[in-house]
C-alpha cells in the first residue's frame, strides 16, 4: 500500500489530537479522521447563548493530573477552582443534612467508609499501574467483584451504599460491575509517578480529582489542538474498516479512504472492535475490547438566573442515598464569574437504569425535586435544562469510561496496549495513571505518539 501520510489518527478526542500534535512535533505527517462533525469526543461545551458555556462531558481536573495540566498551559487554557464554599448536603431517604468536606455525615456508615478507604489505599499501593495483572494476589482480587472485596471488611449495607453512590458518578456503575482488582488498580492510578494514588484523591473536590475546571470548558483543549492541526483534521468520517499489510495501512470511511505507514486508533476500545479489520484483530484483543463496555452516565444541568444557593451559605454540592433520587451527586457548575447559576447532577449506574425509561417530564421532575432537597424550592423552576445522556451517543456509547468485570484484567488485560502490527492504540482507557480521565487521555496520546515515533526510527 503506497502511503501519502506517515500516520493516520482515528478519533479526534483529547487522546487522538494530543497524539497528532506530538507526532507532528516529531516531524511526521498526520491525518486525523473523526466520525462526528466536531472534535473533543467525551468533552462537550454546551453553548448557553451569551458567550458562556457549560461542560456537558468531562470537566474536572486536579493535582497529579500533570499531563493534561501541562497541555492546558501549552494551549493557554486556564483553570479555575470548582465552587466549594459553604455547606454541602447529604440526602438520606428524603431528609437533608448539611456537612463540610468530601465524606457525607452518615454516622452508621462513616466507620465503614473510613475503613474501606484505608484498606483500598493500602492495597492499591501494591498494584503496579503498568501491569496490574502482576500484582501480588492479582488472581484472587480479579476473581471477585469489588462488592465482595468491600464486604470482606465486614462493611454494612450503609457503607456499601455510600461507596456505590460515589461509583455511580466515577464509574457510571456500581461495585458489583467491577472486579476488585480493577477497582483497586483504578485507585492506584489516581496519582502520578511520584505520588501514590488514593481513593481520597479520586473522590475529593479541594485537592482531589474534582478540584478545578477549565476556562472555556474542557472541550476548549481539543478545539485549540484542532485549530493548530488545521486541515489535518477531517470531520464527519466514521472509520468503518482498517486494512494493513507489510507496507502500510488503509483506513476506509463511507466515501473516503486514506493510506499511511501507521495508524493510531484513539477511540474507546468497545468501538475499536466494532471496526471491520483485515486481517482480523488478534482474538485476545478483540475479546478484551468487547469486554470494555463503558458505564452508563447522564449529566444534567439546570440553569438559573443566579446561583441563589450561594447567598444561603450552600456549596450546591449534594450526595444522595435516597431511592427516590435519580441523582447520585451534584455540583455547582456555574461559570467562573458566578452567573447564571448552574446545578449539575450525575445520573449514573443503577439510578440511570431506573430513570432513563421514564417520560421526559418525569425525568426532569425527579431530578429537580432532588436538587430542591439540597438548595430549596427555587430549584424547581430553572430557566434552562440540559440533559446529556452519553449512552445515546453513537460514537461514545456510555461514560465516563470502561469498567472491567472479574477475570478480564488478569486473563486479557496484557493485550490492551500491544500494537497490532502497524496499528497503535491510544485513549483514556490506555493510560497507567488517571485511566478513564482527561489526564489519562493526554498521557496515552503522548505515550502512543512516542511509540510510533520510535517505530518509525525518528528517535
Ligand atoms: C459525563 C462524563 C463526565 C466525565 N467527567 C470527567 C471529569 O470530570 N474529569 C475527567 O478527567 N474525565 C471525565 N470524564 C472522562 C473523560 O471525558 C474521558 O476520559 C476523555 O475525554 C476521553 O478522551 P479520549 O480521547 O480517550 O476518548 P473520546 O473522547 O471518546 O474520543 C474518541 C473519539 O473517537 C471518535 N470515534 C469513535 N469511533 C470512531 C470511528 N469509528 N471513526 C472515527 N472516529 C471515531 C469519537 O467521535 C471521539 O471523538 C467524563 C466523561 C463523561 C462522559
Amino acid at each position: 500500500m503506497a502511503s501519502t501520510t506517515d500516520v493516520i489518527v482515528v478519533g479526534a478526542g483529547l487522546a487522538g489530537l494530543t497524539a497528532a500534535r506530538r507526532l507532528m512535533d516529531a516531524g511526521l505527517t498526520v491525518q486525523v479522521v473523526e466520525a462526528r462533525d466536531r472534535v473533543g469526543g467525551r468533552t462537550l461545551n454546551h453553548d448557553l447563548g451569551d458567550g458562556r458555556i457549560v461542560d456537558s462531558g468531562g470537566q474536572f481536573v486536579g493535582p497529579t493530573q500533570d499531563r493534561v495540566l501541562a497541555l492546558a498551559k501549552e494551549l493557554e487554557v486556564e483553570t479555575f477552582p470548582t465552587y466549594d464554599q459553604g455547606l454541602s448536603t447529604y440526602v438520606k431517604n428524603g431528609s437533608a443534612r448539611r456537612f463540610t468536606g468530601d465524606v457525607p455525615p452518615d454516622v452508621a456508615a462513616l466507620a465503614d467508609v473510613g475503613a474501606v478507604m484505608l484498606r483500598a489505599n493500602r492495597t492499591a499501593r501494591s498494584i503496579p499501574v503498568d501491569e496490574p495483572w502482576k500484582a501480588l494476589g492479582a488472581k484472587a482480587l480479579d476473581s471477585q467483584s469489588l462488592t465482595t472485596w468491600i464486604r470482606r471488611g465486614a462493611v454494612t449495607d450503609g457503607g456499601l451504599d455510600l461507596l456505590n453512590i460515589l461509583l455511580g458518578s466515577a464509574f457510571g456503575g456500581s461495585a458489583t460491575d467491577a472486579s476488585a482488582l480493577f477497582g483497586l488498580w483504578y485507585v492506584a492510578g489516581a496519582g502520578n509517578e511520584y505520588t501514590a494514588g488514593t481513593l481520597d484523591r479520586m473522590i475529593g473536590v479541594l485537592g482531589g480529582a474534582q478540584d478545578s475546571r477549565f476556562h472555556g470548558g474542557a472541550q476548549m483543549l481539543s478545539l485549540r489542538l484542532a485549530e493548530d492541526l488545521g486541515d489535518a483534521v477531517a470531520l464527519g468520517h466514521p472509520v468503518r474498516r482498517i486494512e494493513q499489510d507489510d507496507h502500510g495501512v488503509r483506513v476506509v470511511g463511507d466515501n473516503a479512504q486514506w493510506r499511511a505507514k501507521r495508524v493510531v486508533v484513539a477511540v474507546p476500545p468497545t468501538l475499536a472492535c466494532r471496526i471491520s479489520w483485515d486481517p482480523l484483530l488478534p482474538a485476545q484483543q478483540d475479546a478484551l475490547f468487547s469486554r470494555m463496555a463503558l458505564g452508563t452516565l447522564c449529566k444534567i444541568e439546570a440553569v438559573y438566573s443566579e446561583p441563589f444557593w450561594r447567598k444561603e451559605g450552600l456549596s450546591g454540592q449534594g450526595v444522595f442515598r435516597d431511592p427516590t433520587s435519580p441523582v447520585c451527586s451534584m455540583f455547582d457548575n456555574s461559570p467562573p464569574d458566578g452567573g447564571p447559576g448552574i446545578l449539575m447532577g450525575f445520573v449514573g449506574g443503577a439510578q440511570w437504569r431506573r430513570w432513563v425509561s421514564l417520560p421526559a417530564g418525569q425525568r426532569r421532575g425527579a431530578v429537580l425535586r432532588a436538587f430542591a432537597t439540597v438548595v430549596g424550592k427555587r430549584a424547581l423552576a430553572p430557566v434552562d435544562w440540559i440533559e446529556q445522556d452519553w449512552t445515546k451517543e453513537e460514537w461514545t456509547r456510555g461514560g465516563p469510561t470502561s469498567v472491567l468485570a472479574p477475570g478480564v484484567l488478569t486473563e486479557l488485560g496484557m493485550w490492551r496496549d500491544v500494537p497490532f502490527r502497524r496499528v497503535h492504540w491510544a485513549g483514556a482507557e490506555h493510560s497507567p495513571y488517571w485511566n478513564g480521565y482527561l489526564d489519562g487521555a493526554v498521557r496515552s496520546g503522548e505515550m502512543t505518539a512516542a511509540e510510533v515515533v520510535a517505530a518509525e526510527g525518528k528517535m
